[in-house]
């Protein structure tokens, strides 16, 4: 019997192997990139990829130049790096397919079952996101995070306490600040205990927020896992923790809340509206677009801050821009219980913070658009070279390289805040490459058919964030001396990086002028 296992168990290994070798043994055709298969079956070069991604690619492009394929993980990528060819990728839409990798992924991801098989169109999910998150009601939601964000930074600190300094990590502290504030503004609140003041009701609300960034935390970090294939049976806390978020997000509970956004309400239309999706379901949409609009903004309001810190020539100009219009609004700084209020027009017209924030984004984002070839299909490059593309192989562009590219940006590495200002003080959008112009040369929201619908209302929090620290707190990085920040790679593909690690800093309410009596 045990003799019997042992050869059933060497067959099954030994078709395995042939499977995996037979695999890995593909061949380039004529007219197709240069091809990198690594020498692990399956495996490729996914180890080289993962380990440091932004290498990889660069070693990569300096050995074959604008295109190459690559076997990451079973799959075949042909990745493009010449900027000038991403057009002919952003614009084979028919061919090229976004919403096959996303579905994948996305399932895995958050679990729930295929949409379009319960009467969900992609088309009504994606005129929700350009309705709800752009255009007129971009206004409205942007006042509305202005509303809440105050609210949030008012729990923290009263003006009873207002000369003592307070030490906290700046991760953490943005963190727990922007996510309450996004929070509230996209899923709603209990106005009446709000607006009453009812410390009960609001302490409730806002204990049960920061327990769902815990468990939104706990299931981030194995985002990358699960992006990458692997079953979320393998990692038992962030299954709880994602299962806990669906529970806190369920259509029933979110019916009870005040001042929800028009996306969430859309949707929550939207998914009612299929006879046959459960609740559960339902939740879990509502968990995608939390994870979707705090992933990115968490650490990107980080880097925001932290950058805005560490440069006292970055800090001066935005301070001024901020205090320009407080001052022609006929607004004080200062009291943080007196709301303070920044249009979406005055939040527009803030150039040095949109700059700022563009840096940021250039240095910290490392995402990877991907489509999938439902054709074989020649791809027409800049250069005028033709390629052939296999059916069922991902083209994926990596802007990481076009962000860091030494042609592009001079001292790409180096922060400078006025980058992307021009020399009258308006954005800069003419960047060049062997003495072209770039149509694409800032991609942190990706381009084409998949571009982030959010990335106005992201800017646009972020410059409320920064504004409101710079109304309402003196504040001062604490540990120059101490491990700077760096980026952590292992989301890298996916968006935003976060901090290596953690940073201190101090802030307090800044002091009023004492009453004359
Ligand atoms: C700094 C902040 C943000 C960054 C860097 C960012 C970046 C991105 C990127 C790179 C994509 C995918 C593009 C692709 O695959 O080609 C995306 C998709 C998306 N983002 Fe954002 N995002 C941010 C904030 C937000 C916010 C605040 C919201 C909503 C309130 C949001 C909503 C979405 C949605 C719904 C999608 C999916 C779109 C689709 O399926 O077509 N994002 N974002």
């Amino acid at each position: 019997m045990a003799g019997l296992s042992i050869w059933i168990v060497s067959v099954l290994v030994g078709m395995f192997l042939g499977w995996f070798l037979l695999l890995g043994n593909r061949r380039r055709w004529e007219a197709e990139p240069p091809l990198e298969t690594g020498w692990i079956p399956y495996i490729g070069c996914a180890f080289e990829f993962v380990s440091n991604p932004f290498k990889f690619m660069q070693a990569r492009q300096n050995k074959y130049g604008e295109i190459f394929t690559c076997k990451i993980a079973g799959k075949f990528i042909t990745f493009i790096t010449d900027p000038f060819s991403y057009t002919s990728v952003i614009r084979h839409g028919k061919s090229l397919d976004f919403q096959k990798v996303a579905l994948t992924i996305s399932k895995n991801v958050f679990g729930h079952v295929d949409f379009t098989k319960y009467d969900i169109g992609n088309d009504e999910i994606h005129n929700i996101f350009n309705r709800t998150l752009q255009g007129l009601s971009l206004g409205s939601l942007t006042s509305s995070m202005m509303e809440n964000l105050q609210f949030v930074m008012s729990q923290g600190k009263s003006s009873s306490d207002s000369s003592s300094w307070t030490i906290e990590n700046l991760y953490e502290f943005s963190c727990k600040i922007m996510f309450e504030a996004g929070h509230l503004t996209l899923f709603g609140k209990n106005d009446k205990a709000m607006k009453g003041g009812d410390v009960e009701k609001i302490k409730q609300q806002h204990d049960a927020i920061q327990f769902a960034l815990e468990e939104f935390k706990a299931f981030d970090t194995v985002f990358p896992a699960l992006v990458a294939g692997i079953p979320m049976g393998f990692f038992k806390t962030a299954k709880k923790a994602r299962k806990a978020l669906e529970g806190r997000l369920l259509n029933k509970t979110l019916r009870e809340q005040d001042c929800k956004s028009a996306l969430i309400k859309e949707r929550m239309e939207l998914f009612d509206s299929s006879s046959s999706l459960d609740e559960h379901n339902k939740a879990k949409t509502h968990v995608i677009m939390l994870w979707a609009s705090q992933a990115n903004t968490l650490p990107a309001s980080f880097w925001s801050i932290y950058y805005l810190m560490r440069n006292p020539e970055a800090l001066n100009a935005v301070k001024n821009e901020v205090e320009n219009i407080l001052k022609v609004t006929n607004q004080k700084p200062g009291d943080i219980n007196s709301p303070i209020i920044f249009t979406r027009e005055q939040l527009d017209s803030m150039t040095n913070m949109g700059s700022l924030i563009n840096e940021v984004l250039r240095l910290s984002s490392a995402s990877m658009m991907i489509r999938v070839a439902t054709e074989d299909l020649l791809l027409t490059l800049d250069s005028g070279r033709k390629v052939a593309i296999r059916k069922g192989d991902q083209i994926a562009l990596y802007p990481q390289l076009l962000h860091l590219d030494p042609e592009i940006y001079e001292d790409p590495h180096e922060f400078k805040y006025n980058r992307f200002l021009d020399e009258n003080g308006k954005d800069k959008t003419t960047f060049y490459k062997n003495g072209r112009k770039l149509k694409y040369y800032l991609m942190p929201f990706g381009s084409g058919t998949s571009i982030c619908p959010g990335r106005h209302f992201a800017i646009n929090e972020i410059k409320q964030f920064l504004s409101l620290m710079l109304c309402y707190y003196d504040m001062e990085l604490l540990d120059f001396t101490a491990l700077s920040p760096t980026l952590n790679n292992t989301r890298a593909g996916l968006g935003i990086l976060q901090p290596s690690n953690d940073v201190l800093f101090h802030y307090r309410l800044k002091q009023q002028p004492a009453k004359q009596s």
